[in-house]
């Protein structure tokens, strides 16, 4: 009995002790692999950096790179488009206009009757749609047939208080986000497309007359009669709303700027001058590109791999395109070299685009103490049924070192725009800056560090 008792003890002992290994060898496993996380995470931290110095030298160069978009065609990543709109609205106008907006992943119907400076938008009504994927890579003309019917359907619902003059034709200002060469007021080539788009053909062709014709093809009495950037529409709102309005930016699904020019300053320009004086530049400053922008190896490949490989590199850093695809790739890096999510890889988190940005945005703003916001949306959009607070904690830096960057680049760019405009220094006159898209909206963080980097 002893030496029963003596030997089911040593082996007892000799279990404990393989037990007691095997728990600091995995603790040991365990610290490694943190240590690692935390290496990743800080040579992150480290190439997203934009301290102020870094922001100078962006803002600087987009300056530079507007003077020689403006000088001549193709020598800048900046393309500095000439919109032909020499006029921004007064608050004056008065009639029933018609807008389409597209430019993302939905498009927007709008009706608006004006009633002059005293009664202002007097009514308006919108209808939003959103676009099948098949439509965003099909053929032209099924996208312009399936949103001219969808116009019929709006024109059909009009109800009371919006008056058409009689006589007159419908008329309806296009708002297309998508980089255009203006040829007139009412007419543009589509130079390429960006945000996921990508329709066999259409480059090169005039948008607004693939859009006239789906309309006459639907049988309805509307004519395109303004093409403009959505970033165009924006400054032309918001002087409606406010006369200090000189620069609009768009934070989306993609992102673009557009300003109000000197006419003269426009070296490019080629025929007589508009009367007004001042043009409207549509920036596309999606394409603007410096080697002071910091870029990751993570951004490096979600460039090569994307649709357009060299092309819309600050968009990659800054829209809403992007911003989920970043940390999507930032936590499969992660998964794979320090079993952030154990020791298999979630198959989704290989998926690109997979963690869009309003997931991305919804951990970010995770305030619960347990970070359960998080581990829902990991189990829901990429699988991941499991997960330690340390875990969680460390999706929710990356969101914020991704978020952070791209919005202090977006105000460093800012800053671009208003030194091109001799309007950055203190005891200027009241500068207004039109903000819109759904990133600027909704992103809260993002927002808010844009405003106050
Ligand atoms: N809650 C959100 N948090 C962060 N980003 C958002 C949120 N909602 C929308 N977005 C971003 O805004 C984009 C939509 O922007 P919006 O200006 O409405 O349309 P567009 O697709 O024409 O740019 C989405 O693709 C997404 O990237």
């Amino acid at each position: 009995m002893g030496k029963v008792a003596i030997g089911a003890a040593v082996v007892c002992a000799a279990a404990a002790v393989a037990v007691t290994a095997l728990v600091v060898r995995h603790r040991m496993r365990s610290a490694e692999r943190w240590a690692r996380a935390a290496a990743v995470l800080r040579e992150l931290e480290e190439k997203c950096a934009t301290p102020v110095e870094k922001l100078w030298e962006v803002a600087d160069a987009m300056t530079k790179e507007m003077h020689a978009g403006l000088e001549s065609e193709d020598v800048s990543k900046l393309k500095m488009i000439i919109s032909y709109v020499d006029k921004l609205p007064t608050g004056d106008e008065r009639g029933l206009f018609y807008a389409l907006d597209l430019g993302g992943t939905n498009f927007r119907a709008l009706r608006v009757q004006l009633g002059g400076r005293e009664g202002r938008v007097v009514r308006q009504e919108a209808k939003e749609v959103s676009i099948p994927h098949d439509l965003m890579v099909g053929g032209s003309d099924e996208l312009f047939d399936f949103i001219a019917s969808a116009l019929v359907e709006f024109v059909d619902s009009e109800g009371e208080g919006f008056h058409l003059h009689s006589g007159r034709q419908r008329e309806l200002g296009f708002t297309f986000s998508f980089p255009v060469k203006q040829t007139s007021v009412a007419s543009g080539t589509l130079i390429k497309w960006t945000k996921g788009f990508n329709i066999d053909g259409m480059v090169g062709e005039d948008v607004v007359s693939e859009l006239n014709k789906a309309l006459q093809r639907q049988g309805l009495d509307m004519k395109v009669a303004a093409l403009v950037n959505d970033t165009v529409g924006t400054l032309a709102g918001g002087r409606y709303d406010d006369n200090d309005v000189v620069v609009a930016v768009i934070l989306g699904t993609g992102t673009n700027a557009a300003y109000v020019e000197r006419a003269d300053a426009i070296k490019k320009w080629q025929g007589p001058l508009p009367g007004s004086g001042e043009i409207v530049i549509n920036m596309e400053w999606g394409n603007f590109s410096s080697s002071h922008l910091p870029m990751t190896e993570y951004d490096n490949a979600l460039d090569v791999e994307s649709l357009n490989p060299g092309d819309q590199i600050y968009e990659k850093l800054i829209s809403g395109m992007y911003l989920g695809e970043i940390v999507r790739r930032v936590l499969l890096r992660l998964a794979v070299q320090t079993a952030l999510f154990g020791d298999t890889v979630p198959p989704q988190l290989e998926t690109p685009f997979v963690l869009r940005t309003p997931v991305m945005s919804a951990m970010h703003h995770d305030t619960s103490a347990d970070l359960k916001v998080v581990r829902a949306k990991l189990k829901e959009f990429l699988g991941i049924s499991s997960t330690s607070l340390k875990a969680r904690k460390v999706v929710v830096q990356i969101c914020d070192i991704v978020a952070k960057r791209g919005a202090r680049l977006a105000a460093a760019g800012i800053v671009g725009i208003l030194k091109k405009l001799g309007r950055d220094g203190s005891g200027m006159r009241r500068t207004v800056i039109a903000m819109d898209g759904g990133l600027y909206e909704h992103y809260t963080v993002f927002r808010e560090c844009l405003l106050a980097p």
